[in-house]
């Protein structure tokens, strides 16, 4: 427990709560699962992996009440040339570097909001393997399909000046950016406890 406790202080949670819910009608991060918020419910499950929790949103009065022990704010602001009236539509990448900046750790943890599956044993047996990942790798991530799952993962802080970069070149996309790293396989056994709760008829 000492091991995973050590590697539990060089990891912080972000969690991503904005977007724009458009298949599901409503505010995802809202919605109650076995009577608890979606976003409680990923925050109360990051807090038990790490020390620090980073909820990045365009809006976190709407999740006031939400806010866990070892939980943290942080809102989103538009990026140069984009207008602050309308909800950020800029997507999850964007959320993701803006929540970086502000990390001290060498490894983050990014989430979405909206993963009702989420499986606490499962996130802390790879956090128990990050320090086994070899240097050159700037992420730790699932793949399914070749297509690698960017927001329930691990990312080396260092790599925030590139995605900085990515982002300021017009590059919103994870799977783009991705390409230019050598990442991680993460192993999953059952692809379930990624699944992602996108609309109301899904489960
Ligand atoms: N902070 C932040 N999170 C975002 C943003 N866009 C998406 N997310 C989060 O990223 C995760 C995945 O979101 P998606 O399901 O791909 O997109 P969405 O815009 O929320 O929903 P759709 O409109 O149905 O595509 C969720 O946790 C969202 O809260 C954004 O611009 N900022
Ligand atoms: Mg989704």
């Amino acid at each position: 427990m000492i091991i995973l406790n050590d590697l539990k202080c060089d990891v912080t949670a972000i969690v991503l709560a904005g977007g724009k819910s458009t298949r599901m009608g409503r505010d995802k991060a809202l919605i109650p699962i076995q009577g608890i918020p979606m976003l409680q419910l990923i925050c109360n499950i990051a807090e038990a992996c790490t020390d620090k929790v980073y909820i990045v949103t365009p809006w976190p009065e709407r999740y006031q009440q939400l806010l866990t022990p070892q939980s943290q704010f942080i809102r989103e602001v538009p990026l140069p040339g984009e207008t602050g009236n309308e909800p950020r539509t800029h997507g999850p990448l964007v959320g993701f570097m803006q929540g970086l900046a502000a990390v001290e750790t060498n490894w983050v943890l990014l989430l979405a909001c909206d993963l009702p599956n989420l499986r606490l044993e499962i996130l802390q047996n790879w956090i128990g393997q990050l320090n086994t990942i070899p240097e050159n790798k700037i992420a730790a991530l699932v793949q399914n399909h070749q297509i690698w799952q960017p927001l329930s993962g691990f990312y080396r802080r260092r790599c925030l000046p590139e995605l900085r970069q990515y982002i300021e070149q017009g590059g919103r996309s994870f799977q783009q950016w991705l390409k230019s790293y050598s990442v991680e396989v993460l192993p999953l056994e059952d692809p379930e406890m990624l699944f992602n709760f996108n609309h109301l008829d899904s489960v």
